[in-house]
């Protein structure tokens, strides 16, 4: 059952587990080869922000899953589909008996199918809130297959720190030493298909991502950002061209580096400090107000 419902009246009613769903910032994505099954492999540098959906999870009589936030209203009518209710019932069935039913709440703070896997992040932090809610964990390796069978993106948003992924997400490896970054996230509120733009690829066997060893300092990591890519950029500018536009705007707005995450449309741009995002994020509503601009900063490596 789905219903639409404020996240205080959840929780003034009863003790809840509450787990966030940080965005997935795409800094570089290489588009470095295609499998025989057709997925495109990967190079990708990750980063997560300190904003993102959050849900609450408590024991019910019946499973229930309500939503509330600003992208509530978009996956209201979905009937059934929510990335949530798929991980419940993937997590369910591996581990079985003792998995009573439940009430979730998502409050749907990111856009939906855009490039920052929200759907992801939701999917990854039921599967967290419902180990802790029903008091059980899995190995490594079955929980790793579990996210997978979710989406290329849930086992890094399992992680949810900075990490490099290969392969089509799958392959992982932490990045301790990725400094936080003070951000924002644009997006014109124009959904972007993933298959689409992949179909759209000029070329699929472009170089490898290449970073220098844990550059020294911020300034660093940023020209090593600047010197990679997102291969799918040009394709979704094809498709969706407001994405140039906000990335006109975010640099207008004082962005030292900014670039499309994921399959699109959002855009990130990074700044100076805090201050000068929040400014930033500020007057780009007041030129946009029906776009999304939201100031965040990004977790570090070493959080
Ligand atoms: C591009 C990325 C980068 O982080 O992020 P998003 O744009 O989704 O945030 C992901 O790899 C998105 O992976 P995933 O979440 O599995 O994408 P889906 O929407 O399920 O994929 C839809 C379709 O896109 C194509 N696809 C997807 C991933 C990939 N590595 N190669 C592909 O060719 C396939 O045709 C697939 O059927
Ligand atoms: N909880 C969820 N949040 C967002 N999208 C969801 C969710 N559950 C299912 N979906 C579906 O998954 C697709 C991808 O969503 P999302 O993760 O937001 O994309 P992206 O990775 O491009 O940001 C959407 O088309 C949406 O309908």
């Amino acid at each position: 059952m789905m219903s639409s419902e404020n996240r205080s009246d959840f929780s003034a009613s009863c003790s809840s587990i509450t787990e966030e769903a940080r965005a997935k910032i795409n800094l570089a994505l290489h588009v470095t080869g295609q499998r025989p099954d057709g997925y495109h492999l990967l190079d990708m540098l990750v980063t997560f922000a300190d904003h993102g959906d959050r849900l609450d999870f408590m024991r019910s009589p019946t499973d229930e899953l309500t939503l509330s936030g600003r992208f509530g209203e978009v996956l209201a009518g979905d009937g059934g589909t929510n990335l949530v209710l798929k991980s419940r019932d993937l997590l369910r069935q591996a581990i079985g008996t003792v998995a009573f039913p439940v009430r979730i709440h998502l409050e749907k703070n990111l856009p939906v199918a855009s490039g920052i896997g929200g759907g992801s992040a939701d999917a990854a932090a039921t599967l967290r809130g419902l180990m802790r809610l029903w008091g059980t964990t899995l190995s490594a390796e079955t929980l790793a297959a579990l996210a997978l069978k979710l989406g290329a993106d849930v086992p890094m948003c399992l992680e949810s720190r900075p990490l490099i992924a290969r392969g089509i997400g799958e392959k992982i490896e932490a990045v301790p030493d990725l400094p936080a970054f003070a951000m924002v996230l644009a997006n014109p509120l124009k959904g972007v298909s993933t298959p689409e733009v992949f179909r759209r690829l000029a070329t699929k066997n472009n170089p490898a991502l290449s970073l220098a060893p844990s550059p020294p300092q911020t300034a660093d990591w940023l020209a090593a950002i600047a010197a990679a890519r997102n291969d799918l950029e040009p394709p979704a500018r094809e498709l969706v061209p407001e994405i140039a536009v906000i990335s006109a705007m975010l640099e207008a707005h004082g962005a030292l580096l900014t670039r499309m995450s994921g399959s699109g449309a959002t855009c990130f741009g990074i700044f100076a400090t805090m201050t000068a995002a929040e400014g930033a994020a500020a007057a780009l509503h007041d030129e946009r107000p029906g776009w999304y601009f939201q100031a965040t900063e990004t977790v570090s490596g070493g959080a």
